[in-house]
């Protein structure tokens, strides 16, 4: 079986497939569109969550509509008034995900616009929902997914893209300018997984003995950290992993770190420069675990990036702390092909049967 940096490794090829096939797997859903939609809701679990997360910003941005995240569960019993004129998108890579499938349904019964990105016509979400989008993610051979993210962050933005060059919101400049930026992180990324391994080795000892970690970012940093965090707790199989934005978790958390308590700060080099580096230097100096990964480091052991990939830089972040969840694993030992690790499914499962 490949390794899990071998999966890594191919998020290039998907990513580049999806930006080419963009417009032809839009065209059913900018068919669709009414002129009066005024949002876009976006519905998911798990990593479907965290990629509608790190897309917001874009979607809305290029879109020129309001969108919003949000929980299947929260949206089928904890929401009482849904709106008419939104479009809302489901997320599911399986397509099996029980409540996102049910909250399709309902959705979809009610007689609003809704579309499922998924892989594959095939896969049972599809048939709930108005509009199909296809993920185009190919097999993926661990569960704990690593491309499916990316090409579900990546999809749901071109989803923004078109939808912008649709209503106008967007002039050609702008989307050629957009695409440049994607091709720009795409094409950085074989050398920010190589990067990621030399600053593993780099700082391995500290990092394979912090017992915990906690991952910050900033805008649609925040869904690479949670996202990141998440990738961290189920590849390593021993590490606690914990994902903020950026200033909610400068608001309590930092009180309660330990010295075993390792702080990773995926930094833009934006607004907040200044204290980027004062939770980094905290970090640091009072817990002795505190890494900034991209612009503006402050010492040589932080992960300086340039980035490049404007709107699409979690695609130059989100490789490193893979890489990094994948290295906490295999230097320790952990075989990640060995699936009886999720012998949940005797107790729960939270997806139908395929
Ligand atoms: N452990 C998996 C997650 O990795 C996955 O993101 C989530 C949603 O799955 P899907 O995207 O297929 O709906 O389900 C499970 O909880």
């Amino acid at each position: 079986m490949v390794t899990m940096l071998e999966v890594i490794n191919r998020i290039p090829t998907v990513c580049h497939d999806i930006l080419n096939h963009r417009e032809e797997t839009m065209t059913d859903l900018i068919q669709s569109l009414p002129s009066k939609i005024n949002q876009i809701i976006l519905v998911g679990s798990g990593t479907s969550n965290t990629s509608a997360i790190t897309a917001r910003r874009f979607i809305e941005k290029a879109s020129g509509l309001q969108t919003i995240c949000i929980l299947p569960d929260q949206l089928l019993n904890n929401c009482f008034a849904y709106n008419p004129d939104a479009l809302y998108v489901f997320t599911s890579h399986s397509g099996t995900s029980t409540l996102t499938c049910e909250a399709a349904k309902k959705i979809t019964a009610l007689g609003y616009l809704t579309a499922a990105v998924t892989d594959g016509k095939e896969n049972a979400i599809a048939g709930m929902v108005k509009v199909y989008i296809n993920q185009r993610n190919g097999v993926e051979e661990y569960l704990m997914r690593t491309i499916g993210y990316c090409s579900s962050v990546l999809t749901l933005m071109m989803m923004g893209l078109e939808i912008g060059k649709a209503r106008c919101a967007l002039n050609s400049s702008q989307i050629n300018e957009y695409l440049a930026q994607a091709e720009k992180a795409i094409s950085h990324h074989p050398a920010l997984v190589k990067a990621a391994m030399d600053w593993f080795d780099f700082n391995k000892e500290k990092l394979m003995a912090a017992d915990t970690f906690t991952i910050y970012g900033i805008d649609s940093l925040w869904g690479v950290a949670l996202e990141e965090a998440l990738k961290i707790l189920e590849v390593s199989k021993r590490k606690i992993a914990i994902g903020y934005e950026f200033d909610d978790g400068m608001h309590g958390p930092t009180m309660g770190y330990t010295s075993s308590n390792c702080v990773i700060v995926l930094h833009d080099g934006g607004r907040e420069d200044l204290r980027a580096h004062q939770l980094v230097r905290f970090a640091k100096n009072e817990l002795g675990y505190g890494y900034l990964i991209g612009e503006n480091p402050v010492d040589e052991n932080d992960l300086a990036i340039h980035l490049t990939g404007g709107e699409f830089i979690f695609l130059e972040l989100s490789p490193v702390v893979q890489v990094l969840a994948y290295r906490l694993a295999i230097d320790y030992g952990i075989d990640l092909t060995d699936m009886s690790y999720h012998s949940e499914t005797k107790y729960f499962n939270t997806h139908n049967e395929a």
